[in-house]
């Protein structure tokens, strides 16, 4: 028995594993390439925020011309596609190469959480913009870097910027570095996210140690897994059971406990809508009866691929702001990103700690 208790309204309960295997794809060749993608090019002109080609015919040498080669019709291509195991392969080749360094350790920074990259000890510094094929960072809070460098013992790659849905990206897209972590060595995932608090017993600051996911994403048919799959990253059909590794949970609360923040420490359930808008109280609501915890934009996309090429994953999610679950015109109840960013500024601290003892312990157990 694992031993964590999960938090919810209504006192703590032993954890079990719900099945949330929210991927499904039941599409034929024809409905599935009837999924209109506009352009056959991943390349920011065309794909990502700003691309000024979006829905237009792509000239780009690499994505070649959309619509037609060479006389023949071209069917639009699904953005999995766009990133195929040569290409991701290149992407890690290049960071591998650039910074002599084979990370064992994946993490991906929350917003305002910047700082558990900054920890990084002789850090080799890549700018999304200068690595090949990679998205750019848009968000507020995501400076878009990527850091390589030891932490705590062990080699490290780190996020400083993730790539959200409601930035224009597709699923595939957002989550796509977390396989070049795994073509450059890495086998933990560390997730980290802001999150809005539903589960009334969690306060501002508190941080809930993810035991398991509702993908409401995926419950609109929409995974980073569609598309036609290559069995050199994982199967067709991945359980999600067991997803977030009890191991690591359990370290996690016993640093919590030596960190003297036990009582800020929760573990439960997130999900992850598409936004960019914050939730209504109907949504919190419904989210709250179906045993969510914690809900915010992103995460849920990069565990399933991380657990679709056998990654462990550890993730925790800040709660940067309550959300309402009854109506009410106080205009505190609204959530804002300023606030967001202001309340992870003030846990980067444990939350670094958090991180690198866990790591020490990942480290120490491995040497
Ligand atoms: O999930 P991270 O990137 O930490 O950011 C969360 O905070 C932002 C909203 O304030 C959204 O991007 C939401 O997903
Ligand atoms: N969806 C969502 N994302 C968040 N990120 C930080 N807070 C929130 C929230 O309340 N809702």
């Amino acid at each position: 028995m694992t031993g964590y208790k999960v938090a919810n309204g209504n006192g703590s309960t032993n954890v079990t594993n719900g099945s949330t295997n929210g991927h499904s794809n039941g599409l034929s060749s024809a409905e599935y390439t009837a999924q209109e993608n506009p352009t056959m090019c991943s390349r920011d002109c065309c794909s990502g925020p700003g691309g000024s080609n979006r829905g237009n015919t792509c000239t780009d040498k690499k994505g070649g011309k959309a619509g037609s080669l060479n006389g023949e019709k071209i069917i639009p291509t699904p953005q999995s596609l766009l990133y195929p195991y040569e290409v991701i392969e290149e992407i890690a080749d290049f960071i591998v190469k650039g910074s002599g360094m084979r990370p064992k350790i994946g993490i991906i920074c929350g917003s305002g959480l910047g700082s558990l990259a900054d920890i990084i000890q002789d850090p080799k510094i890549f700018e999304y913009e200068k690595i090949p094929n990679f998205p750019v960072s848009t968000v507020e809070g995501h400076a878009g870097r990527l850091v390589v460098g030891t932490l705590e013992g062990a080699t490290v790659m780190a996020m400083q910027g993730r790539f959200h849905f409601y930035e224009g990206y597709p699923l595939a897209k957002c989550s796509m570095p977390v396989r070049v972590m795994k073509l450059c060595g890495v086998e933990y995932l560390f997730a980290t996210n802001a999150a809005g608090g539903i589960n009334p017993r969690f306060a501002v600051g508190d941080i809930m140690l993810m035991h398991d996911h509702v993908n409401m994403l995926g419950f609109a048919g929409n995974s980073p897994l569609q598309g036609p799959n290559d069995p050199r990253f994982g199967p067709r059909f991945p359980a999600l059971v067991n997803s977030y590794n009890k191991d690591l949970i359990n370290k996690a609360i016993e640093i919590g406990k030596a960190m003297g923040i036990e009582s800020n420490i929760h573990v439960g359930v997130y999900s992850c809508l598409g936004g960019p808008n914050y939730e209504t109280i109907a949504e919190l609501k419904a989210l709250r009866m179906m045993g969510v915890d914690a809900v915010g934009m992103s995460t849920v996309h990069e565990v399933i691929t991380a657990r679709h090429c056998d990654m462990k994953v550890f993730a925790f999610s800040l709660i940067t702001n309550k959300c309402a679950t009854e109506y009410s015109d106080k205009k505190d109840d609204e959530a804002n990103h300023e606030e967001v960013m202001a309340v992870a500024k003030t846990r980067q601290k444990a939350c670094c700690e958090l991180v690198a003892r866990l790591i020490r312990e990942i480290h120490l157990a491995s040497a």
